[in-house]
């Protein structure tokens, strides 16, 4: 079913464990050469969508489609097309960095070159020791080594720089950058909205196996959400007001107030903030129809 610009077609996915509906009729596109961000809490669905995807994880209903195929049916012709970095990857690592990644990359029809995967992972230094030695987010760049060694068409990442310091992110999101710009389409899940923010094109937001959002980065959220507001003190009192003009706000106060406002601040919400909303919103409702549904049970 999937139309040649789309990698993933995912409709009205469901997955249930016993009597918990993980995954709740989820349906979203990812186009070639996108960076999709997949977005949610703790235990929305985003890693049993993501397995569903890779082929590790059967689904109850719904139909997927993954480089044209359907995962449940896909060979090691359809794998060798797929990088995939897990949550976690279980390793014992009782073998270099090296000799992993050359062990990976014998797998794959074309992969890329180990030295230059490794470097490219900000690893040259340890590509010699045992992995088993390495800290816990050195061990994680092993993981996006052995992700991208065989070239995919499709990169999973799910949750990649978890126990990254703030410069290993940094060069993490170069080393995207540069996996984008050969056009490899990427599906990430990250609790960094500024990770999302700055790799993704487009997201969609999951909360209780539900989308709750899905659109370009910048529109998430709704056309209003990124209104920025004018924040300021006056007379003790915190003030705010939301405007599209925050420079003509700020300059009628210093106007009226001859001079500096007091605690001055221009604030334009971020993706974070978007989605705090969002999920917060999210979660308000399920209360609400909870405690609709004991009130009724209570009659
Ligand atoms: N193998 C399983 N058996 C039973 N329940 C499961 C299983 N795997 C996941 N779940 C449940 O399904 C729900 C969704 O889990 P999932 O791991 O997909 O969430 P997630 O969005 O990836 O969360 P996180 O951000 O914490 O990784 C959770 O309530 C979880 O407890």
């Amino acid at each position: 079913m999937t139309s040649p610009e789309n990698v993933v077609e995912v409709r009205d996915l469901r997955k249930a464990y016993g009597d918990l509906t993980a995954v709740d009729g989820v349906s979203f596109d990812i186009h070639r050469g996108e960076t999709f961000a997949l977005l949610g809490p703790n235990g929305a669905g985003k890693s049993t969508t993501i397995e569903i995807l890779e082929g590790y994880r059967d689904r109850t209903s719904g139909a997927v489609s993954v480089l044209g195929v359907d995962p449940q049916k896909g060979g090691l012709d359809w794998k060798a097309r797929l990088g995939i970095v897990l949550q976690s990857s279980g390793e014992s690592g009782n073998v270099t960095v090296a000799e992993q990644l050359r062990h990976f990359a014998a797998l794959y029809p074309n992969p890329r070159d180990v030295d230059e995967v490794i470097a490219a992972v900000g690893l040259e230094s340890k590509a010699g020791a045992l992995i088993r030695k390495l800290s816990g987010g050195q061990r994680r760049r092993v993981d996006v080594a052995v992700g991208i060694v065989g070239r995919p068409e499709l990169l999973f990442l799910d949750e990649p720089t978890t126990g990254f310091d703030p410069e290993a992110r940094r060069s993490f999101w170069q080393l995207i950058r540069t996996l984008q710009s050969e056009g490899t389409s990427i599906l990430l899940t990250t609790h960094y909205l500024d990770e999302a923010a700055q790799l993704g094109d487009r997201a969609g937001i999951i909360a209780g196996g539900r989308m709750v959002d899905l659109a370009p980065i910048d529109e998430i959220g709704g056309a209003d959400a990124r209104v920025p507001f004018v924040r300021w003190r006056e007379n003790g009192t915190v003030h705010e007001r939301r405007t599209h003009a925050p420079a003509a706000v700020v300059t009628e106060l210093v106007a009226r107030l001859g001079g500096e406002p007091e605690g001055l601040e221009v604030i334009r919400p971020s993706l974070e903030d978007v989605y705090l909303d969002l999920v917060g919103r999210e979660h308000a409702s399920d209360l609400s129809s909870e405690a609709l549904n004991e009130t009724e049970a209570a009659r």
